[in-house]
């Protein structure tokens, strides 16, 4: 058998296989409507994806904590953790989502092909996680700036392992004073002392946050202390493999408990290996000037309209940077991630 003749056979397999599928979710998308027709399914309420496997997600009604597992309507696609959804429950135990709420945000991260997928949304915050140790390169936190401020999606700055901190804060406090005049949050952890996540559990109260950051800055046992619940955790996981799923790339939403002190309420994270890696591979030149939060005002002042802020005269941002008003370490941080852009 020739080559042509294998993929054209195999051609026709995928397109067999399509089509079945195809078939059976227009047949489950009749039923579902003649199911909502009969009234076998309850009335609509309000809930959030807090896990998704293709066209099956949990789903966790609101004001509950127990998820119940759902499948979608068929004129539904492009669901992700974290979406609100209006759904009905059925009579076995499990349900139908019937609609998608309006995103507030969304995470975006390439797919195998490079384009750009929703990964989670209605997210509220993004926690840069660094470290005393790996010692943090301020670019590297600009990275994560530039990349969390072309979502739209507000960055907040956590330093952790400050056990591990000089008395007088060394540079990295200077570092830190920094982003905080900025205007970023700025929140100091530790996981190795009583109380060293109290700031961090006040900075996640009440709202939906992602955790990302370098290897090695204590991501895990962060969000291992926020979820001391380890069953929860481990049981979810193993029931996904179980079933032959892919547990490494699926998003994941928790409600962690309120802080032990009882000072603050409880939150809500969203994690995935996916997320935790997050970056800035999708990025044009103006967009990364744009995450610069101190350029913006400044954009558009430049004497030439496509300047690029290298040696044009009349460049808006290079009289900032020579006036002080502008950061030079900010700059050179501008200008490396420019530049790594080219290579890309
Ligand atoms: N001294 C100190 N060590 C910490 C702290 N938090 C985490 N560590 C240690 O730092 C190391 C890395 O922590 P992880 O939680 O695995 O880091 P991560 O960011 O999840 O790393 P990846 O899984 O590679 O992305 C571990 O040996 C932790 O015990 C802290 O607050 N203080
Ligand atoms: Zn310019």
């Amino acid at each position: 058998m020739n080559k042509r003749k294998l993929s054209r056979q195999q051609r026709w397999r995928v397109e067999k296989i399509q089509a079945e599928r195809a078939k059976r979710a227009e047949k489950r998308g009749e039923q579902d409507a003649d199911k909502l027709a009969a009234g076998e399914y309850g009335p609509e309420q309000p809930g959030r994806v807090i896990a998704h496997f293709g066209r099956t997600l949990d789903v966790r009604p609101e004001g509950d904590s127990t998820p119940v597992r759902c499948h979608l309507r068929a004129n539904l696609e492009g669901l992700v953790t974290g979406d609100r959804v209006i759904w009905r429950a059925g009579q076995d135990g499990s349900g139908v989502v019937v609609a998608r709420g309006e995103r507030g945000s969304v995470l975006e991260r390439p797919d195998a092909r490079g384009q750009l997928k929703p990964v989670a949304a209605n997210i509220d915050q993004i926690l840069i996680v660094f470290a005393v140790e790996p010692e943090p390169h301020a670019n590297l936190i600009d990275r994560y700036l530039v990349a969390a401020e072309a979502t739209g999606i507000a960055p907040v700055l956590v330093l952790n392992k400050v056990d591990l901190l000089p008395e007088n804060g060394g540079e990295l406090r200077a570092l830190l004073d920094r982003y905080a005049a900025l205007g970023y949050p700025v929140v100091t952890t530790s996981t190795a002392r009583d109380g060293g996540l109290d700031a961090l559990h006040q900075r996640l109260a009440d709202r939906t946050s992602v955790f990302v950051g370098q290897s090695g800055v204590g991501k895990s046992s962060l969000i291992d202390r926020l979820l001391p619940d380890e069953d929860l955790r481990i049981g979810a996981l193993s029931e996904d493999s179980r079933k032959g799923r892919h547990t490494t790339t699926t998003a994941r939403l928790y409600r962690f408990a309120p802080s032990d002190r009882g000072d603050a309420e409880a939150g809500e994270l969203i994690d995935s290996p996916g997320i935790r890696e997050f970056g800035l591979i999708h990025l044009d030149e103006v967009q990364v000037a744009e995450g610069f939060i101190e350029f913006r005002d400044l954009l558009g002042r430049c004497r030439f309209r496509d300047c690029r802020h290298r040696q044009e005269p009349g460049c808006a941002l290079l009289a900032a940077v020579e006036s002080g008003e502008i950061h030079a370490d900010r700059f050179a941080s501008y200008r490396r991630i420019v530049d790594s852009l080219d290579e890309t």
